[in-house]
């Protein structure tokens, strides 16, 4: 093998490494319609499952009538509670250590939830024999607020209450009440009373984080088929956590671990809403089993909708203190979290309310206390999704805000307040009162650009025009600034605090080296969407020297890939990316013996160059990582097996803190309620940058879905617990047309611990996003008296606002 005369830089270069805005290789298959989707699946027989779902939203269920359904013609079985009960399978866990019921058992909790299912030859006949089966409800007193739920009598959950009808433990302690779930606690309580009860300053408010949905683009489902022959079951699905599934399935099946083979195949957007078990799930797997044949079950737009994985529903309630001149001393925090009829969060075990505990965010706040209560009511269950599965985007969204109601209260400029109370570049690494340790960070820097990049004087200045010609009666329109600052907690975990039914939260990645100098890599995560394969692979291509277009990343097959416990919680990066590199690594170190063997020298008399071993001090006799490949299945080296192989399971040994700095410029017509965004600049830091594009493809998307979220997406629910907005035509989307031409800068503060010193990105731009869309709105009112308003901020609302503070004459 020859090597070709060319530069070090050229050859860098064409290793497509590290830093290297290199194109999705995924985006070939996407773009042209050859994308291998659940629902593209398709086996011979394959039968189709569908529920019969709640019409209302509290219900004893009186009686199920299937003769009717089983008479449709396709409709070959309905399957109810009754018969999942002899399985053991009518109530499953969820991964919040909380029990769900698979088909309604008795009665219904939420509107949508599953009664019973329909299996048939088709979608249609699934869909006649729905309207067949006739199940008798009375209906019972529906709780749609957590408060009213924790004074009600009425009592949601029969298996929250001993014989005598007192309230037992849950799974994460004590329960106060029958339809409470857990209160999850934090820091020091009496300190910080203390300290905020004698303080100069207090700022206290209560804001709603309200409920809504990631609503990916391809709904959840699965295909489950059961090979009686050999006793195996393969189940394909949607699928954030493929192993995790597998062995969830496992537990409530029965059937041995090695007999189930999970597979994700291509997701159409995850966003949270496909890490944990549906109903679905078991429904299908049970069918396949008693039909024998492969049964699939595809959610339609409303069912995902009205009974997937939500997000947020947080009740939240602050006090801040701080000195007179802006130094924030303590902070305190109540959450009333709503979560639905089943707490279904996929939350690490030892965090009910996930990392709500971030809450002090990115300001030095000496002492804080934050105390969540997790209620039960007639809501669907989850609670895990959108942008950060672990409530950071609550924990931003409050401090965020509490900031800009203590820059009220101080009358002083936010973006200054934010500026005193920054934790410094040299407090890294940074304990903060809630217990988290922040590996780094360097915050003023982030800030000062951020604030220099939108001419953050001028804007001051030109709204402070804006309001004098409002109030002169030259203009309707009002100008708000955004302002946030958020520092993330990503890449669950180190297994000694995380895990999920106690699988430790490590992932993986193996590698093989084939002969010819190309490789393949399997990972314990599945993308979404991300681009993992093109991204995983530029961190191998710089690790071990061969061209990232040489590798191919696989991921999602459990039969085939190492364990890991999936993608969510912008983990993969933390974790997994640490797995490739250290597994990257280790193949570099056999490797280099190879070369050694080969250049006849000793193991440290060569070094590692881009994309070859080098004799020290004789750069021109060298071995490429292409001519050592070979040699590991060619020759016969004493000491060494043949092969190029390895795999690593990462434990990383302190999650990663992303952080970043966004600004939004907002025009708003005062007497219609409309936002007009003239201006979004979103500063991210992740640390080391793998891939520069598909960093910033990763921003923009979270920003469009915090713009959702701050400006009118919701999951609404009326009194009777009915969903008013499950469908697409109630349910706000963003498209084209309201998105801004998004602004992104970054600085790179690298991680510590991680071995390429890369942090997470995917969620950062939603959690910090949502309080700067938000903050926006708020500040355009801020001189007319506003303190706080409650999301989302839409069209209605805002002009309710203005109206409220009489700007409408
Ligand atoms: N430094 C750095 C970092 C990162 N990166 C890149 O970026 C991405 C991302 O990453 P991350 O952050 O690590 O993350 P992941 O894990 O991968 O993922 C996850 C996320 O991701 C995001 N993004 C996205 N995209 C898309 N397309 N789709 C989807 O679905 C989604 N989702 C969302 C979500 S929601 Mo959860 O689940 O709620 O928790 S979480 C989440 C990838 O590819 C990577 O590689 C780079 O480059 N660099
Ligand atoms: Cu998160």
């Amino acid at each position: 093998m020859k090597d070709e005369v060319i530069t070090r830089e050229e050859r860098v270069a064409n290793l497509k490494g590290m830093g290297c805005s290199r194109k999705r290789v995924e985006d070939a298959r996407f773009t042209q319609g050859k994308g291998n989707y659940v629902d593209d699946i398709k086996l011979d027989g394959m039968l189709f499952g569908d529920f019969v779902r709640s019409p209302y939203a509290h219900a004893k269920i009186t009686n199920i009538d299937t003769a009717a359904a089983l008479e449709v013609p396709g409709v070959l079985a309905v399957l109810t509670a009754k018969d999942l009960e002899p399985l053991g399978l009518h109530w499953m866990p969820t991964l919040a250590g909380d029990k769900q019921m698979v088909l309604a058992d008795g009665k219904v909790l939420f509107q949508g939830q599953e009664v019973a299912f329909v299996v048939a030859e088709d979608r249609y006949a699934a869909a006649d024999g729905i309207e067949a089966v006739e199940v008798e409800y009375e209906e019972l007193e529906v709780l749609i607020d957590p408060f009213k739920s924790m004074q009600s009598d009425v009592v949601l959950r029969e298996d929250t209450v001993d014989e005598n009808g007192k309230p037992m433990d849950g799974a994460h302690g004590p329960r106060t009440h029958h339809n409470h779930i857990f209160t999850w606690e934090a820091g020091d309580k009496d300190p910080t009373f203390e300290v905020i009860d004698s303080a100069e300053v207090v700022a206290e408010e209560t804001m709603y984080y309200h409920r809504t949905h990631p609503c990916p683009l391809e709904t959840c489902g699965c295909v489950a088929s059961m090979d009686k022959v050999n006793g195996k079951l393969t189940l394909w699905g949607t699928f954030q956590a493929p192993h995790a599934i597998r062995t969830v399935v496992s537990l409530i099946s029965g059937i041995e671990e090695h007999n189930i083979r999970v597979i994700s195949p291509d997701i159409g957007g995850g966003f949270g809403n496909k890490v944990g078990a549906y109903p679905g799930y078991v429904c299908s797997v049970v069918a396949s089993i008693v039909t024998g044949k492969p049964v699939k079950w595809i959610e339609d737009r409303m069912d995902n909708l009205m009974t997937t994985a939500f997000a947020r529903d947080y009740w939240m309630k602050g006090r801040i203190s701080a000195t007179k001149d802006g130094k924030i001393t303590g902070l305190h925090c109540h959450v009333t979290a709503d979560h639905g009829g089943f707490d279904a969060c996929a939350d690490p075990t030892k965090f009910p309310a996930g990392f709500m505990n971030i809450c002090t965010g990115s300001y030095d706040i000496p002492t804080a206390y934050l105390e969540v209560d997790g209620v039960y009511t007639n809501k669907a269950p989850g609670g895990v999704s959108y942008r950060c599965s672990f409530r950071v985007t609550e924990a931003v969204y409050f401090i965020e805000r509490m900031i800009e109601v203590l820059a009220i209260e101080l009358n002083m400029d936010a973006a200054e307040l934010r500026r005193i109370n920054f934790i410094k570049k040299e407090q890294f690494p940074y304990t903060a009162a809630l217990g988290w340790e922040y590996d780094s960070g360097d915050y003023h820097t982030a800030w000062d650009k951020a604030l220099k990049a939108v001419d953050y004087e001028g804007l001051r200045a030109e709204q402070a025009q804006r309001i004098e010609d409002f109030k002169a009666g030259k203009t309707r329109s009002l100008m708000g600034i955004g302002l946030s600052f958020f520092t993330e907690i990503v890449g669950a975990g180190p297994v000694k605090n995380c895990d999920i039914l106690g699988l430790g939260m490590f992932d993986s990645c193996e590698i093989r080296i084939h002969p010819t100098g190309s490789a393949i890599a399997r990972l314990g995560t599945i993308s979404q969407g991300q681009g993992h394969a093109t991204t995983f692979a530029q961190i191998l291509a710089s690790e071990i020297g061969l061209p990232a277009d040489s590798i191919t990343i696989e991921e999602g097959d459990t039969d085939t890939a190492p364990y890991g416990l999936g993608t969510y919680g912008s983990r993969s990066t933390p974790v997994a990316g640490a797995a490739t590199a250290m597994a990257g690594r280790k193949i570099r170190a056999k490797a280099q013996m190879i070369a050694a063997y080969l250049l006849e020298v000793h193991d440290d008399d060569v070094e590692f160059d881009v994309d070859r071993f080098v004799v020290k001090g004789a750069p021109e006799r060298f071995k490429t990582m292409k001519e050592i490949a070979f040699a590991a299945y060619n020759q016969a080296i004493p000491g060494i097996e043949p092969g190029l192989e390895a795999v690593s399971y990462y434990d990383p040994p302190n999650m990663t803190y992303p952080f970043g700095a966004y600004v939004c410029v907002m025009d708003i017509d005062v007497d219609t309620g409309v936002t007009d965004i003239r201006r979004f600049y979103a500063l991210d830091d992740c640390g080391t940058r793998i891939n520069p594009m598909v960093i910033e493809g990763q921003v923009h998307g979270g920003l469009t879905e915090a713009l959702a979220v701050a400006l009118g997406q919701e999951i609404a629910y009326d009194e009777m617990g009915n969903v008013k907005t499950g469908t697409l035509m109630d349910f706000f989307l963003p498209t084209a047309w309201e998105v801004p031409n998004y602004e992104t800068d970054h600085t790179v503060t690298p991680s510590p611990h991680h071995p390429i010193g890369a942090k997470g990105v995917g969620e950062s731009p939603h959690v910090g996003g949502v309080p700067c869309f938000s903050n926006a709105v708020q500040d355009a009112f801020r001189a007319f008296g506003l303190r706080h308003t409650n999301m989302p901020h839409d069209h209605w609302r805002i002009w309710k606002t203005a109206n409220e503070l009489g700007l409408h004459g």
